[in-house]
């Protein structure tokens, strides 16, 4: 294992013959990292080389922001960084990556990175894709991996790697959970134990809506069979009972009278949960709650059919934490999740097999990022 700490040391880091995959980190690092790290050793081979990469970035920072207390471990993350089969670990000053001090050039996100996790960080996403550009060309992988826990991250990276032709295969890893389902993030390190229980709201909130999502979409199923079988309806009766016949009767009555709104019915069962939350001791204090379209993070309608992302962001105490779920919406799909399995960056179209890790895994498919849809403007509708 090769520790460095120079953009020079780095260059003259020997190639090896498989694929460079890179793990990108800001360090303090946990099972979800080890995750991605051990995603990119499989995918790398062993042939191949992993290189992870720890800077806490003052870009991507606000003012006010938890830069200063941000955790820095570097001599345990080396050794987890090991463990999970990396090859190098890459852990330069500021100095090192901003020699000139503050860039003046910088990459913008775009629109995608002023909504939500932007709206609430003005200018987060571009650090990050500074950030990100600077250490994809100091590393020059082939494959990079990022956590679906960052999804809106995650999705604007995958934008501009396709927008900016980067070399690069960007690959989403799942998010990995606690057993009681509070997503890893090294922010949890600052919750004391009464905040982070008052913290599992979030992904409380949002298996609240997958269920929610689950029952709604089954009463349509049921509805839709219902009405299938009402040519024979003796017959239907008499093989179901009584009681199956009056739910059959409630759920069509319900199908016919209520039209479909299932994103709103998921929101507001989340929203139930954090509502309830805020009046925890310690509160939680929303940040914002949305469902939106991968491929843009705009909110999406009752009328959306596809996968969408239901999305939380909450402060507990002086704590911000973020949490997304992927929900999939439709006559013909199941709600998501257990159903449809671990889902990948949908960009690449790769798809990382879950690997069995000490923390319960995501347990319905999560953010990803969206194939870029094209922008209106200049270069016409058709680019
Ligand atoms: N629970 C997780 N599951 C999967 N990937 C994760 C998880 N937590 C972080 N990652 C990923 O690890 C990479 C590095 O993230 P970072 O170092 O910021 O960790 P973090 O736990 O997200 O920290 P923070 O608490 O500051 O948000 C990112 O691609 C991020 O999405
Ligand atoms: C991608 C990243 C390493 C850029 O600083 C950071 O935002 C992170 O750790 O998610
Ligand atoms: N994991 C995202 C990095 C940040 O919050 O700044």
């Amino acid at each position: 294992m090769t520790l460095l700490h120079t953009a020079a040391a780095l260059r003259d880091l020997p190639r090896r013959s498989g694929a460079r995959a890179v793990v990108m980190t800001m360090g303090a690092l946990h099972e979800g990292h080890a995750t991605l790290v051990r995603a990119a050793r499989r995918r790398a081979g062993a042939q191949g080389q992993v290189v992870v990469t720890v800077f806490v970035n003052p870009l991507q920072f606000g003012a006010g922001e938890d830069l200063d207390r941000y955790p820095r471990t570097l001599e345990a993350d080396v050794e987890l960084a090991l463990a999970a089969g990396a090859d190098a670990v890459f852990a330069p000053s500021v100095d090192e990556v901003y020699p000139g001090g503050e860039p003046q050039v910088r990459i913008t996100a775009g629109p995608m990175g002023t909504r939500l996790e932007g709206a609430s960080r003005p200018g987060h996403f571009d650090g990050v894709l500074t950030v990100v550009a600077k250490l994809l060309h100091l590393t020059a992988p082939d494959l990079a991996f990022f956590g679906q826990k960052d999804a809106q991250q995650l999705a604007v990276i995958t934008r501009m790697a396709a927008d900016l032709n980067f070399p690069v295969e960007i690959i989403g890893v799942p998010t990995v959970r606690e057993d009681d389902g509070l997503a890893l993030s090294s922010r949890n390190r600052y919750l004391s134990a009464p905040e982070r229980r008052t913290a599992l709201t979030l992904s409380a909130a949002l298996f609240a809506a997958r269920d929610r999502l689950t029952a709604e979409e089954a009463l349509r199923a049921r509805a839709a069979c219902t009405a299938h079988a009402a040519q024979d309806r003796s017959a239907a009766l008499a093989a179901l009972g009584e009681d199956r016949a009056a739910a059959d009767a409630h759920a069509v009555a319900y199908a016919a009278a209520v039209p479909r709104h299932a994103p709103s019915v998921a929101r507001a069962a989340a929203r139930a949960v954090l509502e309830d939350a805020a009046r925890l001791d310690p509160p939680l204090v929303l940040d914002y709650l949305a469902l939106v379209d991968p491929s843009d993070f705009t909110e999406i309608s009752d009328a959306y059919v596809g996968e969408a992302i239901l999305a939380v962001a909450a402060k507990v105490g002086t704590t911000r934490l973020i949490d997304n779920l992927r929900l999939t919406f439709g006559a013909e799909s199941p709600a998501s999740g257990a159903a449809s399995g671990y889902r990948d960056d949908a960009a690449t179209g790769h798809q990382e097999a879950p690997a069995p890790a000490p923390a319960a895994r995501e347990r319905s498919a999560p953010a990803t990022a969206a194939p870029p849809t094209p922008p209106p403007g200049p270069l016409g509708a058709t680019r």
